[in-house]
């Protein structure tokens, strides 16, 4: 981007939730130190959602690249709420410019912007022909959660390609431990599926953000 270009996005405003850092503590990229930024609202309600995401603060570019400059990392997880839903291509070319890397996390319900380096897809819907329209290059990590029970959401169909392939339980919201039910459910499929493997909500067991 050039000057001018990248003066008028640094004024452009996101609704920020929360931003913190932390360890990846989801799917195949777990440990790695990681700038979150989570923001604002969703297009869906799920019952099982561990997040508030409602609340915001509504920040331009240039506010949130100079509050997250402090932080010993180049690597941030765009996150919600549904991050889809505010982010464009503009705005990760403005991070790109200052030299983050930038991983997504989304619900699959619609399409990524152009320059992320880094999808981790959580469908939460059984529209296959929906991940190949809005994921037709193939995305980083499937990472699909498994509820105690209801049929396994995981298509029979062949999905859009990944890197890699993760399952996890989901998650209790009182006690912050995986399903028992759902856990053993993901360890049965990674044991008879081997392509697929299991993916723990870390940061809860570890006590972190
Ligand atoms: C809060 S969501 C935000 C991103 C996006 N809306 C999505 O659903 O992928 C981030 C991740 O948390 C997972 N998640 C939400 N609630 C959970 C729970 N109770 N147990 C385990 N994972 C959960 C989602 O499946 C998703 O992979
Ligand atoms: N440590 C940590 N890792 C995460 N990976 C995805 C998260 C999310 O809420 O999207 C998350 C989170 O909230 N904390
Ligand atoms: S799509 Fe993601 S953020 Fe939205 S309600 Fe479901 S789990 Fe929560
Ligand atoms: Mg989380």
């Amino acid at each position: 981007m050039n000057r001018v270009d990248m003066s008028s996005v640094a004024e452009r405003v996101l609704k920020v939730n929360e931003y913190f850092y932390s360890l990846q503590g989801e799917g195949a990229r777990q440990g790695v130190p990681t700038i979150f930024i989570r923001l604002s609202g969703c297009n869906l309600s799920c019952s099982f959602c561990d997040t508030d995401f409602d609340s915001y603060e509504a920040l331009s570019l240039d506010e949130l690249s100079s509050r997250i400059a402090s932080y010993p990392c180049k690597s941030i997880v765009w996150t919600g709420g549904e991050p889809t839903l505010q982010l464009d291509s503009a705005i990760v070319a403005y991070f790109k410019d200052l030299g983050y890397y930038q991983a997504i996390e989304t619900n699959g319900m619609q399409s990524v912007p152009e320059g992320i380096d880094y999808i981790s897809c959580s469908p939460k819907h059984r529209n296959v022909s929906m991940l190949h329209k809005f994921f037709s290059q193939g995305v980083s990590e499937w990472r699909f959660l498994i509820e105690p029970e209801g049929a396994l959401p995981i298509p029979k169909e062949q999905l859009p390609k990944a890197l890699h392939y993760c399952i996890s339980p989901v998650f209790d919201l009182t006690t912050d431990r995986p399903n028992p039910i759902a856990l053993q459910r993901c360890i049965d499929y990674c044991l008879e599926h081997s392509q697929w493997r299991l993916s723990l909500q870390i940061h809860k067991l570890i006590g972190i953000e």
